[in-house]
């Protein structure tokens, strides 16, 4: 059985986290919580997590010789990414000399490309996803787009919430989408995803814990995007039976597949009661913020149970919750939040203020939580206290 050490003494059970926004704030929490020391990286300075770790490295994580040093230094027992843009080649790497990456190296290197996620469902597993093409370069893109018919979905290879995503509705979109592929993926690489529309129902976010005492899953999340990021969750989802059991099956079958131990999130869209697989995190889900106010043991606190070799008997869910992001759009390095006393006024709601140093542009820089009677009120409760918050620059 596990143990765990002082931290900051030589036997401290050592955890460095690959990214340190949000979620990786809420996993330090945890980890700390357990007599953890947690070591936090990222490419700038103050992100989140480091606010709350016992000490941080600010490096370039797409560069493999840098990620190695911080990693030979530290020599954590655990690797956790929190983000897709890592140089996953070294992790495999290190992997292979003994160190531990949550869930596995392998996991984060095909998630980290949406083509190599895509081709194990798709064509490994057999999951059902929407038809896709991937294409390099715009004439093949156009090849793909033709072939793929319109409504599609174009994505950067390599992005996460949104970044470089559209909707091609009609001719007219087409090159536009091709444009903003290539400038707003993460970590540009000039390769596309186009993906058929679904036209789904809803869309759920099942968290799968891999741990010690085998798989479970949480309460599905359903959720709301807009340009492919998360704006509102809710949980639980209401879901037909049948369609419950085949997601239950997709996540089973994914997460199978990658392996390792910690908390998945496996997005899927469902029409009736049919699923279709879109893609997984190894790792907790923003869409999974709701679980900070849903469940008495978060996704955050199930990660750092399933990465310790921890028991889970049970995720005791505390009925309908939403969350409510607060986006802030401009360019500043001195946000402030106020109107606080009205956004707290109501009973079962909370607020989570990332403490992120700046923001150019749009990004998400806090959370509300709630929770009510029903999902209707516990959505409205929400979004009532994220737009209570006023927000100065
Ligand atoms: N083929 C599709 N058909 C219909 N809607 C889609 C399709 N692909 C994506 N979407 C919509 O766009 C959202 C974001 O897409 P996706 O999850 O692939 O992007 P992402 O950038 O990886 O997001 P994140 O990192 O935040 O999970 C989906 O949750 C869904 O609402
Ligand atoms: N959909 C993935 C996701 O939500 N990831 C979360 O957002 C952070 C990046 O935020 P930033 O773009 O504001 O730096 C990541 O570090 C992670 O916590
Ligand atoms: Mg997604």
């Amino acid at each position: 059985m596990p143990r765990i050490g002082t931290p900051l003494a030589g036997n401290a059970t050592r955890v460095l986290l690959l990214g340190s926004g949000e979620l990786g704030k809420e996993v330090t929490i945890e980890l700390q919580r357990l007599g953890c020391e947690v070591i936090a990286v990222d490419r700038y300075a103050n992100a989140p997590a480091m606010q709350v770790a016992h000490r941080s490295h600010v490096i370039n994580m797409l560069d493999a010789a840098a990620l190695r040093q911080v990693i030979e230094l530290e020599k954590p027992a655990y690797i956790v990414p929190e983000i897709e843009a890592i140089a996953t080649a070294a992790l495999v790497e290190l992997e292979e000399e003994g160190y531990t990456v949550i869930p596995t190296a392998r996991a984060a290197r095909l998630t980290m490309d949406r083509e190599g996620i895509r081709r194990l469902a798709s064509e490994e597993l057999q999951l059902p996803t929407s038809p896709y093409r991937f294409a390099e370069g715009r004439d093949d893109y156009l090849a793909a787009v033709r072939e793929i018919g319109l409504p599609c979905v174009v994505k950067p290879v390599m992005s996460s919430s949104g970044k470089g995503q559209s909707l091609v509705r009609s001719e007219q979109d087409i090159e536009a989408a091709w444009d903003y592929a290539q400038s707003g993926g993460r970590a540009g690489l000039g390769r596309v995803i186009v993906e058929g529309f679904v036209d789904f129902d809803y869309e759920i976010t099942l968290l799968t814990v891999r741990h010690a005492g085998g798989t479970s899953f949480c309460a599905p999340i359903g959720h709301r995007q807009e340009s492919g990021d998360y704006r509102e969750s809710w949980q639980p989802q209401q879901m037909s039976e049948q369609a419950l059991a085949q997601a239950q099956d997709v996540a089973r079958r994914i997460t199978d597949a990658l392996g390792g131990r910690g908390v998945f999130g496996v997005e899927m869209f469902v029409k009736g009661d049919q699923v279709w697989f879109n893609e997984v995190s190894p790792r907790p889900h923003d869409t999974g913020l709701v679980t900070l106010i849903s469940q008495e043991l978060s996704e955050f606190a199930l990660h750092a149970r399933a990465i310790l070799g921890l028991p889970i008997p049970q995720i005791r869910q505390y009925g309908p919750a939403a969350s409510a992001v607060i986006l802030v759009e401009g360019n500043s390095s001195n946000v402030s939040y106020g109107n606080l006393h009205q956004a707290l006024s109501e009973p079962d709601t909370q607020l989570r203020l990332f403490g992120k140093p700046a923001v150019e542009g749009l990004r998400r820089m806090g959370v509300v939580l709630a929770r009510d009677e029903n999902i209707e009120l516990a959505r409205a409760r929400a979004l009532r206290a994220a737009q209570a918050v006023s927000v100065e620059l």
